[in-house]
């Protein structure tokens, strides 16, 4: 199988080539790029070594769709809005790791991305890459919207509490925070290293664009979630996201039943891990892994469940998870090529 990525010299682009060139069932990996065609990806990003395929190309969809079986994007938004559908209508299958498809509502991108959004034919056949519960959807798509890094967090998180309605749906607040390698590769005086270092801010207060990413899920898993409460925080540190997830029970639960929930939930998803009774994860322990660590608690005092949430970023929050789902729409192994220990310390 052939694989093109566009957008290779990014951070979610990269990530990408690293993971498929070792997955056993893909033969080559070709690197694209709208700005540094003709240079060696390897000048970029020497960690990843050298190859002659990894020569940069200009991204020509024709050249693109007669080489490539599955293209991924690893692009700003407002890129695979554009050029998907012109691989999709060539039998090209795409995985997005933007924004661009992931909200069916076009008012809704409108309105938080604040720009245009996908034709609606795309955003209707496009399908949300949550792997752990929507495998059987994934199988057949052609499209695949990969989700948000702080909804993946977030929502494998919640989705036992959501989906078995334990929770009174106008209570879910998610504290979230972020490594600065979520905002991508491109320095900006946000990221840059004096503001950044020894420093934690909160951004986007109530108007980060995953709130409705979130909503729309969990909504889709009961009609009757209400807003949610939602803040994002930048931590000096380059990988990982903690969200941690309260909301209040809608009656009292033994610790040791939301375990066995968590458990059984996720039984058969290798990547997502339980901690025991009074452990919770931290995201060193998913350093460069495809893994969402979760632990839970519940307060008797004050009648509400802790959840806390961790992946890597550009793991289980883009590459990885891009990967893991194409392992899905391919019918192989969900776990091929993904299958190593986060890097500790
Ligand atoms: N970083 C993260 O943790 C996560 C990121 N995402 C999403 O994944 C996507 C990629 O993110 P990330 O890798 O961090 O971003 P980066 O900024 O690191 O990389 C984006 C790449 O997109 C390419 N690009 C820029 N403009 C264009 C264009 N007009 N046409 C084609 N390619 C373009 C650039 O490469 P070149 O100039 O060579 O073309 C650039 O290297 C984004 O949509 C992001 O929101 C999703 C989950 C997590
Ligand atoms: C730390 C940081 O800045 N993170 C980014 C994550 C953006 C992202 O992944 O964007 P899309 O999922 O919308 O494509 C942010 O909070 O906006």
């Amino acid at each position: 199988m052939n694989i093109a990525i566009i957008g290779a010299t990014g951070y979610g682009g990269v990530e990408v080539l690293r993971f498929l060139q070792h997955h056993p069932y893909v033969t080559n990996c070709f690197v694209y790029s709208s700005s540094q065609d003709g240079t060696l990806l390897s000048d970029s990003f020497p960690h990843i070594g050298e190859k002659d395929d990894w020569l940069l190309q200009k991204i020509d969809i024709e050249q693109i769709a007669s080489t490539c079986d599955v293209v991924f994007f690893a692009t700003p938004p407002g890129v695979s809005s554009e050029l998907a559908p012109l691989l999709i209508e060539r039998g090209v299958k795409v995985i997005d790791l933007s924004g661009d498809f992931r909200l069916k509502d076009r008012t809704v991108y409108e309105k938080w991305y604040k720009r245009r959004t996908a034709q609606p034919i795309y955003l209707q056949q496009a399908i949300y890459g949550l792997t752990e519960w929507n495998r059987e959807q994934i199988k057949n798509a052609e499209l695949l919207s990969n989700p948000g890094c702080y909804p993946t967090a977030t929502l494998l998180g919640l989705a036992p509490l959501v989906r078995n309605r334990l929770v009174e749906e106008d209570s879910i607040i998610v504290d979230a925070k972020s490594g600065v390698s979520g905002a991508g590769r491109q320095a900006s005086l946000n990221t840059h290293f004096s503001e950044v270092n020894e420093n934690l801010k909160i951004y986007k207060v109530n108007a980060h664009q995953h709130i409705p990413e979130i909503e729309q899920m969990l909504t889709d898993w009961n009609e009757h979630i209400r807003p949610i409460t939602f803040s994002t925080h930048l931590v000096p540190m380059t990988r990982g996201i903690m969200a941690t997830i309260y909301a209040k029970a809608k009656n009292d639960v033994p610790v040791n039943h939301l375990i066995d929930l968590y458990k059984t939930s996720y039984a058969s998803s290798p990547f997502v891990r339980i901690r025991k009774a009074g452990q919770f994860p931290a995201t060193k322990e998913v350093y460069g892994s495809n893994y969402c660590d979760i632990g839970v608690t519940y307060d008797e005092r004050t009648g509400r469940i802790t959840v806390v949430s961790v992946i890597d970023n550009l793991v289980k929050g883009a590459a990885g998870q891009a990967i893991q789902n194409l392992n899905v729409m391919m019918g192989w192994d969900e776990t091929s090529g993904l299958l190593f220990a986060p890097m500790y310390p």
